[in-house]
């Protein structure tokens, strides 16, 4: 039987989450990573740790057949390749950055001046669509540095909580794109692989569901149970179950994490008591 080849960052940003989701999704991997390639007993998958900047060229080869990368990256390496599914984790932007010193946040800035980045492409495609002419830097990392020792007049780079731009006194001032970690795919997947991934991606989806929902229950007064469900954007409709003490039963529902606090006022305004919120495991709807 064949096995699905999954690419993951060997160290860095993305490898203790990579890990963990293919925990979470049943797939253990014992290992230590000193190990490139290591089989999975429970899975018809093989995991081949990896630079990332090398696994676009990989997945567009059919070295690998699916890997965990961030979605900047893809759009950098401009390789043929799928995204099947974003992973919600890794996130972070690619941006344009100055010295704090300088007071506009406008692209014009840039015309004729010096950018340094690790994102040449990427830069390049923004400013051509955006008329801007400006020369690019290629520096490989530490790309913050730049500014500071006269090697150009602004960055563009990875930013997420910005405190690397703050110590190096630097300023985001456009954002190019958004990126997380996704789940990529090679055009060159046969049908037993095609079917290994599904399998996969079931699972995948199982988990983020469940990341992203609250399973919460409440007591509430009988004559108040129409109301409170009305209230809760459930799946199917609320579990009721009576309570030992005459008139009152306990709702069980799911949630979406995002809405949660707009949901419990609701719920409390509507008469629901005692709410309790619980993480879900896994979620298969
Ligand atoms: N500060 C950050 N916060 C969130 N995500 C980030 C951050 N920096 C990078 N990433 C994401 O994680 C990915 C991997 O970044 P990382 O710095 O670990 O590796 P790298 O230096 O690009 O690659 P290599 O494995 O080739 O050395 C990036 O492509 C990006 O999508
Ligand atoms: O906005 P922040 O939360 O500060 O994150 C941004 C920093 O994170 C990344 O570097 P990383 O730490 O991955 O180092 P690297 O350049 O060696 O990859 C990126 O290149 C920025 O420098
Ligand atoms: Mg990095």
């Amino acid at each position: 039987m064949s096995k699905l080849k999954i690419a993951i960052q060997k160290s860095g940003r993305l490898y203790e989450e990579s890990l963990q989701l293919l925990k979470d999704c049943g797939i253990f991997v014992n290992n230590g990573k000193d190990q490139l390639k290591v089989s999975v007993e429970n899975f018809p998958m093989e995991i081949m740790y990896l630079r990332n900047s090398d696994i676009p060229q990989y997945l567009e080869d059919g070295v690998v057949d699916v890997a965990i990368v961030g979605e900047n990256l893809l759009v950098e390496k401009q390789k043929k390749i799928e995204i099947v599914q974003p992973l919600g984790f890794s996130k972070c932007r690619v941006s344009l950055a100055v010295p704090k010193e300088i007071e506009t946040d406008d692209l014009s800035y840039f015309q004729g001046r010096k950018i340094a980045t690790s994102y040449p492409n990427t830069l390049e495609k923004f400013l051509r669509e955006n008329k801007i002419s400006a020369d690019i830097h290629i520096i490989s990392g530490s790309v913050e540095i730049a500014p500071n020792i006269g090697l150009a007049d602004g960055i563009c780079d990875i930013v997420s909580s910005g405190s690397t731009l703050f110590k190096n006194g630097l300023r985001e001032t456009v954002t190019i794109l958004i990126s997380e970690a996704v789940l990529a795919k090679t055009f060159k997947l046969d049908e037993e692989k095609t079917r290994i991934l599904e399998k996969f991606l079931f699972r995948i989806k199982a988990v983020l569901k469940a990341k992203n929902s609250k399973y919460i229950l409440m007591n509430v007064p009988n004559d108040k149970i129409g109301e409170v469900s009305k209230a809760l954007p459930v799946l199917k409709s609320p579990t009721v179950i009576p309570l030992a003490e005459k008139g009152w039963s306990s709702i069980h529902s799911v949630i979406d994490e995002d809405r949660f606090w707009e949901v419990i006022d609701e719920l409390k305004d509507k008469g629901a008591q005692d709410i309790l919120i619980i993480p879900i495991d896994k979620m298969v709807i």
